[in-house]
């Protein structure tokens, strides 16, 4: 009898916590995502959504617990090698440089991939082209020279995204992506993440419910530090200990 090999989770979390002070702001979580996932994680303020990724991209120390990245233990790796792994992550405007051109950040974060060997072809050419692509599928090629400082609050979360993709990601980490964009930018931001998805696997925390019933193959609700429930974005709206916690009841 033959069997199909099982796929393996791109990324596992096993009883991960992390406590600040007598807070135990992430409760042992087990957690799981298959390669080419789009998994949102939704939960109230406060649920520790933002402390989950940061403890899986490595801006944060897990108090306890473990992380595995496509079947190795990262759970001790600094940020930048989880980076050089294929990890990349978005947060709240904290990676850009005001300063700085947008094509500049966008440079940045595309001579990172080709100082650490991942290119044969550490050229300028090279360098302008990958910026290039990374601004073309967020939009912001038109906006190139201007200093990434003044463009508009949702503009910068799109740099960031941008300077994510440029890291060619196998795991992309998108916190509030859509927080400050328009509707019509909302939905370049669907087709952006479902193009994202083709190459990578994303995970993405979102307040925008239409956003997550769109993109979503899964869905994590963490409420309190603790995963509260898990499946498709069906099974999620009509879980009724969801609805009482966040969505309402009336979703
Ligand atoms: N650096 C920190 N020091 C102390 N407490 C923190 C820290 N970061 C987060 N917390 C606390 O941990 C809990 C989880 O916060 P977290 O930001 O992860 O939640 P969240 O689900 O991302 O919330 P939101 O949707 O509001 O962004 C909250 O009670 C928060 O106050």
């Amino acid at each position: 009898m033959s069997a199909l090999p099982e796929m393996s989770p791109l990324l596992e979390t096993r009883a991960l916590s992390r406590d600040f002070g007598g807070l135990r702001a992430v409760d042992r979580v087990d957690f799981s995502v298959d390669p080419g996932e789009i998994r949102a994680i939704i939960g109230p303020n406060g649920a520790g959504k933002t402390t989950f990724v940061s403890l899986v991209c490595g801006r944060l120390a897990p108090s306890s617990g473990t992380i595995i990245f496509d079947g190795a233990d990262i759970t001790a790796l600094p940020a930048h090698r989880r980076v050089r792994l294929g990890i990349a992550y978005t947060f709240q405007i904290t990676s850009v440089y005001a300063q700085l051109s947008v094509f500049d950040n966008v440079a940045l974060a595309v001579q990172r991939t080709l100082a650490d060997g991942r290119s044969k072809d550490p050229s300028r050419g090279r360098l302008r082209t990958g910026v290039t692509e990374a601004l073309e599928r967020v939009g912001l090629a038109g906006r190139a020279s201007l200093p990434a400082g003044q463009l508009a609050y949702g503009h910068q979360r799109l740099l960031e995204v941008a300077m994510g993709l440029a890291l060619k990601p196998r795991l992309m980490i998108l916190d509030e992506p859509t927080q400050g964009l328009g509707d019509g930018e909302i939905e370049n931001f669907v087709a952006l993440a479902r193009e994202i998805a083709a190459n990578a696997t994303v995970l993405l925390i979102e307040h925008n419910m239409d956003v997550v019933m769109q993109l979503a193959d899964r869905i994590t609700v963490l409420e309190a530090g603790r995963v509260l429930a898990e499946g498709t974005p069906d099974a999620i709206r009509a879980n009724e200990a969801v609805q009482r916690a966040y969505l309402g009841g009336g979703a």
